[in-house]
């Protein structure tokens, strides 16, 4: 269980980018924060590792206090908590297989993550991973070789190899096609349901958000101004979050980009636009 208590944090130039947030999120559960630019979203999920350092309030991982650490306490607790980034974050010249094994860094000591000899049971792990995440016959290929939609993958066989008991994921499907988008999306639903993993996905679109997650967040002004199921996300709470001018464009954008890939399957198939 992850808890917030009145997390707040002000930037140095004087942004208010948090103002007391407080929420709990249980085992298992996979949320998505939603909201329009500069609502808050990055920075609730870095105040939440102390990627950020909050101003003030509280975060608590299965009732452990990590607001509050020393830096070398805060390492070690950092391993409860895996990331997925949008640009992936992947060592480009590194193989599939080590970006992975990667995630094991902060469980090893100094020389086995210097000469990357890591325990057997490390790499059986990851290739488990690797074949979960469908890229078993891509272990040994450098990751600059790899898709946008692999390298996710690859990002989140990454994550889990650390064991997390908890996941953030900050817009992880930004950078991607909508079709990989929604592959991505399911394969980290399916595999946090599969381990009981609870993961927060700061994700900028909100079908998406609709279709894959269970429970939404949705911030405006660094507030929480809804929380809530998909389906009690109604026009008018999207109107609240985004304002009327945002949310009509961003709906018209989606359903255009709907209708282009409507139109481009309908051609692969030999029908008429
Ligand atoms: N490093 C920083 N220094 C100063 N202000 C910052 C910094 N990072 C973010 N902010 C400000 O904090 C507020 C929240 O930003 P944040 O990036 O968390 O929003 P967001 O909802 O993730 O936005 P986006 O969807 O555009 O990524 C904004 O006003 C932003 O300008």
């Amino acid at each position: 269980m992850l808890e917030l208590h009145d997390l707040t944090k002000t930037y140095r130039t004087g942004d208010r980018a948090l103002s007391a947030v407080s929420l709990s999120v249980p085992r298992g559960q996979l949320v998505g924060l939603i909201g329009p630019s500069g609502a808050g979203k990055s920075t609730l999920i870095r105040c939440i590792n102390r990627l950020v350092e909050p101003t003030s309030g509280r975060v608590l991982l299965g009732g452990r206090e990590l607001t509050g650490l020393g830096a070398r306490e805060l390492r070690a607790q950092r391993r409860r908590i895996g990331m997925i980034f949008q640009e992936y974050a992947l060592v480009e010249r590194l193989s599939v297989m080590e970006n992975v094994l990667s995630g094991r860094l902060g469980y090893v000591g100094f020389w086995t993550s210097f000469t990357r000899r890591f325990p057997p049971e490390d790499i059986r792990r990851a290739y488990r991973l690797l074949d979960r995440v469908g890229l078993m016959d891509h272990a040994d290929k450098r990751a600059d070789a790899l898709s946008g939609g692999q390298r996710q993958r690859v990002g989140i066989a990454r994550a889990l190899a650390q064991e997390p008991e908890l996941l953030l994921v900050d817009e992880p499907t930004a950078s991607l096609d909508p079709r990989t988008s929604r592959q991505i999306m399911r394969l980290l639903v399916e595999i946090c349901t599969e381990v009981g993993l609870p993961a927060i996905v700061n994700i900028h679109d909100v079908p998406l958000a609709q279709q894959f997650m269970q429970r939404i967040i949705g911030l405006r002004a660094g507030r929480v101004v809804f929380d809530g199921t998909p389906a009690q996300l109604t026009e008018s709470v999207l109107t609240e979050i985004y304002g009327a001018e945002d949310w009509t464009a961003m709906r018209k954008g989606h359903e255009e980009e709907e209708g282009a890939e409507a139109d481009a399957l309908r051609r692969l198939a030999g029908l008429p636009a």
